[in-house]
């Protein structure tokens, strides 16, 4: 079965928004886009702006899709789907995840990413490298 699951890529002051996933939580301790699994009759920009403000207590616009990735873990398989998203209002507090960082882009590549966001960090970094 494949669970699909959005992520979002929050954009600050030219940072982005990123989690750790707890030592109780599938992937421990691993970082990731903050996001989670699409519920029925959900589309997934409304996965998405429900999660963050579950998990995070923020109000984000989904702003661009970028290329789903497909990930085999050893009891499943996800599909992560991922959409930059602007930050409107907010303060965070965390529901679910051990710690968060606003990270440069410079620095998105130093973290010990869960293996469906490799691809993703990529993508994205190449986008910004062209503007
Ligand atoms: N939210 C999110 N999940 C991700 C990312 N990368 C990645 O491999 N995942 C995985 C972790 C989980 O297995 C699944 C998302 O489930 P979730 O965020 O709802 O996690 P959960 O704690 O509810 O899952 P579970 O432990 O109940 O199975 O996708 C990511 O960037 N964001």
């Amino acid at each position: 079965m494949l669970i699909k699951v959005t992520c979002a890529i929050i954009e600050q002051f030219g940072r982005v928004l990123i989690t750790q996933r707890s030592e109780t939580m599938t992937q421990a301790l691993l970082w990731e886009f903050p996001g989670g699994k699409i519920e029925e009759g959900e589309t997934e920009t409304e996965c998405l702006t429900r999660e963050i403000t579950e998990e995070l207590n923020l109000i984000v616009t989904p702003t661009q899709r970028l290329t789903p990735v497909q990930q085999q873990y050893p009891t499943y398989t996800i599909e992560l789907i991922p959409y930059i998203c602007q930050y409107n209002r907010g303060t965070i507090q965390l529901a679910e995840h051990k710690t968060y960082h606003w990270v440069t882009l410079a620095d998105l590549n130093d973290y010990a990413w869960c293996p469906a966001d490799l691809p993703i960090v990529k993508e994205y970094l190449s986008l910004q490298l062209t503007v």
